[in-house]
């Protein structure tokens, strides 16, 4: 089952639960439970439209992939709000990018979807996460590699850096800012869970080499826009 930020609205969650309903009864299956507890469908019985909210985080606590029950202000649930407004953040700078006819925006819908695979991987902290847990929300080193490569094919046409530059350089360049300066939030945040083990260090090595592709390409995009970008100037 993959994991995402608003479980109960996800299509291909809801799908996957009704193939393991099929095969089992719901309260024979973990993932079912956790996934749907027993309020949460539109009417009793009715396990077709479940409903978005389940009420069971109204007091404040909130379930990881693992089944922990931990307060909302628990690190790992910064860093997958940290990580859910980094991927909001992309799809706004990717429609402003849609909207020049940008060619890298394949490239962030992919990175979209890494981004679940980022929560995934925070969302099921391996000290209570058994064998199948982590075998399903690996995060591997594939995703660090293509960035690297992204950034340095942008980074050859690019002219080099001689001045500190301001975000700016139109929307699409400054929305790419912004996602930069929140990527690099999500960082901070996973920091902790990745040093205490709790998550894998890839996840880290992502976020911090996102944040570079992001510093990239928002360069990348007021370039081909012909926008100038702002340069830091001592102030008289
Ligand atoms: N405020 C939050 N910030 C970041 N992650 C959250 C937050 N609240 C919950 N989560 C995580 O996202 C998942 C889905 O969020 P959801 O809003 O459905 O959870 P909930 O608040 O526990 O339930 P409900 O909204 O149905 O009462 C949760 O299982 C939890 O892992």
């Amino acid at each position: 089952l993959p994991y995402c930020c608003s479980r109960s609205a996800c299509y291909i969650t809801r799908e996957a639960a009704r193939i393991i309903k099929k095969k089992k009864s719901p309260q024979q299956c973990f993932y079912y439970q956790l996934f749907f507890p027993p309020n949460s469908y539109a009417t009793e019985g009715d396990s077709r439209i479940p409903k978005i909210y389940t009420k069971t985080g109204d007091k404040g606590f909130s379930s990881t992939f693992t089944g922990e029950r931990r307060p909302k202000e628990d690190h790992i649930f910064e860093a997958l709000g940290n990580t859910d407004e980094l991927s909001s953040a992309i799809g706004l700078a990717r429609e402003f990018c849609l909207d020049k006819g940008h060619t890298f925006t394949e490239q962030l819908d992919k990175i979209q979807c890494v981004l679940q695979d980022v929560g995934s991987n925070i969302a099921t902290p391996r000290s209570s996460a058994r064998e199948s847990h982590r075998k399903r929300t690996k995060f591997t080193s594939q995703p660090v590699a293509d960035l690297e490569s992204w950034i340095d094919k942008f980074t050859e046409e690019l002219p080099p850096l001689t001045n500190f530059i301001l975000p700016s350089g139109g929307k699409s360049s400054a929305a790419l800012h912004t996602a930069r300066t929140i990527c690099r939030r999500a960082e901070r945040s996973v920091a902790p869970i990745v040093r205490s083990g709790e998550a894998d260090p890839d996840v880290a090595k992502y976020l911090n080499r996102l944040s570079d592709y992001l510093f990239t390409v928002a360069r990348y995009a007021a370039m081909k826009e012909g926008k100038e970008e702002k340069i830091y100037k001592r102030p008289e």
